[in-house]
């Protein structure tokens, strides 16, 4: 019998579970084909890799369209364009020409039953797709055959790795996975039960990175804890403020450490730039969420999509006196009880 752990169980709901690099899928260039969409957080926390890791080179992309998305129930999904001239950045089907993203799931498994999303990983050699987490593994699996000042980045560093797993734990769930909660509640209860923790888990995450003095979370050291709020936060006042209506704050006008930091990770940072399309981002969530908005009006702001001006002596944040109850007060002024957060950490 193979000890090799089951990739994917045919005909279930089931991901790929393949690391790469592995005996069966080994580091190679050109081996791997990535299916995005440049307006999904969770695609764009693997662009990013691909990106600062210089994997450009080695993982070549499509990218489908930011909408529509299927019919009205959302139905079979993502597409590609019928030319790259179509929709801007949007590409077709580099692989098999498909029109259909869940063609490609299909082509893996004709039995699938899960969902059709992006990111999906798609290895030439044995015509399997990966659907699941990436951001663990991506960042190392070139290294092998990476110049060491790629190969040596690393998101996650042995001596930060405990805090990294507990603020993962609370950021995933209240913050990234959180405006989801908000934004797709069926029903005001829902809604308001969970708003609250998207702010919880940005106070808290204001006060972490004062905590460590800037310009990453953690200090001094990207980690993969950066790329995960990143490819949240590029897209919370452009578009969790008002469409998932997570808007007790802004990130530019309330919390100002969070607003430097996202600034830096913007200007300084190349991947960060290269990976986000504004475009891509407004026009999906206001475009294909046709329950939450109907007329599919895109809203103009904010202007700009990210400030400029970076303050990159963090002494002036770390000297400021920091006041942690501001924050509480804040928000129990608009009559809420928020401490921060309502996970651990
Ligand atoms: N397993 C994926 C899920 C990513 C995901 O939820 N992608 C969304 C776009 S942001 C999607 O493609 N949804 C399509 C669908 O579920 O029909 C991951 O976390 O990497």
């Amino acid at each position: 019998m193979s000890t090799q752990p089951e990739i994917h169980n045919p005909a279930t709901t089931d991901g790929w579970h393949g690391v790469i690099p592995s005996a069966q899928f080994p580091a190679e260039k050109g081996r791997y084909h990535l299916y995005i969409g440049l307006f999904c957080p969770f695609a764009h926390r693997a662009n990013f890799i691909r990106h600062l890791k210089g994997l450009t080179e080695f993982i070549d992309v499509s990218i489908v369209k930011p909408y529509p998305k299927g019919d009205e129930k959302g139905w079979p999904g993502w597409c590609f364009p019928k030319s790259d001239d179509e929709y801007p950045g949007a590409t077709v089907d580099h692989l098999f020409g498909e029109d259909y993203l869940h063609k490609i799931y299909f082509r893996a498994d004709a039995e699938y039953k899960g969902r059709y999303s992006v990111p999906l990983l798609w290895d030439k050699k044995t015509g399997t797709a990966e659907s699941a987490e990436l951001l663990r593994w991506l960042p190392t699996a070139f290294n092998e055959l990476l110049p060491p000042s790629l190969a040596e980045i690393d998101l996650y560093p042995a001596d930060l790795r405990a805090k990294i797993d507990t603020i993962t734990l609370w950021m995933q769930s209240d913050l990234n996975i959180g405006v989801y909660k908000a934004g797709f509640a069926p029903s005001q209860e829902v809604y308001d039960k969970n708003v609250i923790p998207v702010f919880g888990a940005l106070n808290k995450l204001e006060h972490i990175i004062v905590q460590h003095g800037g310009p990453f979370i953690l200090g001094s050291t990207m980690t993969e804890l950066d790329i995960r709020l990143y490819a949240t936060l590029i897209r919370f006042d452009t578009v969790y403020v008002q469409h998932f209506k997570c808007n007790l704050g802004t990130i530019r006008h309330d919390y100002p450490v969070l607003n430097n930091w996202l600034k830096g990770m913007y200007w300084d940072v190349d991947a960060a730039r290269a990976s986000t399309d504004f475009k891509h981002i407004k026009e999906n969530y206001t475009k294909s969420h046709y329950d939450i908005n109907p007329k599919a009006i895109t809203p103009m702001g904010p202007f700009p999509d990210v400030e400029e001006g970076v303050q990159r002596d963090w002494k002036f944040h770390t000297n400021m006196d920091f006041d942690y109850d501001l924050w509480k007060f804040k928000l129990r002024d608009r009559g809420l009880s928020i401490e921060y957060g309502n996970a651990s950490g």
